[in-house]
């Protein structure tokens, strides 16, 4: 179900309040098909069934996201500002904040795997160079 919050200011410095609706995604992942589809961008709920057979991209790829998360697919995409700017028009409402998951920029890093086995590394370099060294130098001309 949908729910309707006042938000503090409208994003553009005035501080008007402006009612979002929040939606689970839950409630996202049932607008699944052609005749009512919904995709999730940066945690924005996007209602884009009357764009399904505009998209310049077609309708498969749009459909394989149906009802889903698509930000990184978006992103992979590398859709131009003009792409980005058509998506306000098809704008509903937010993901509710409870099922919001951290952006990849704003994670963790300790959580993160990368960066864990980059960590091990700072450690484990300074230790083998000479080892490798010493092999080098042993080996006959
Ligand atoms: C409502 C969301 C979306 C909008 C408004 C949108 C809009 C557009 C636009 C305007 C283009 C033309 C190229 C450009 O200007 O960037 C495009 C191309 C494309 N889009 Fe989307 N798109 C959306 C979602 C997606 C998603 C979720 C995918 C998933 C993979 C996708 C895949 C593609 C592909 C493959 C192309 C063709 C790129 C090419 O030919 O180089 N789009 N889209």
């Amino acid at each position: 179900m949908a729910t309707v919050e006042a938000r503090g200011s409208d994003g553009q410095g005035q501080g008007v309040e402006t009612p979002v609706t929040y939606y689970r995604l839950e409630e996202v992942a049932k607008r699944n098909s052609p005749k009512d589809i919904w995709l999730v961008i940066h945690g924005r709920v996007y209602d884009i069934t009357r764009f399904l057979n505009e998209h310049p991209g077609g309708e498969e790829v749009l459909l394989e996201q149906a009802g889903a998360d698509a930000s990184e697919s978006f992103e992979d995409v590398g859709h131009s500002s003009d792409a980005r700017e058509m998506l306000k028009q098809y704008y509903i409402g937010d993901v509710h904040p409870d099922d919001l998951k951290p952006e990849s920029g704003r994670k963790d890093p300790s959580k993160d795997s990368t960066h864990k086995r980059r960590y091990h590394l700072r450690f484990l370099v300074p230790l083998l160079l000479p080892i490798r060294k010493q092999i080098l130098l042993r080996r006959p001309c």
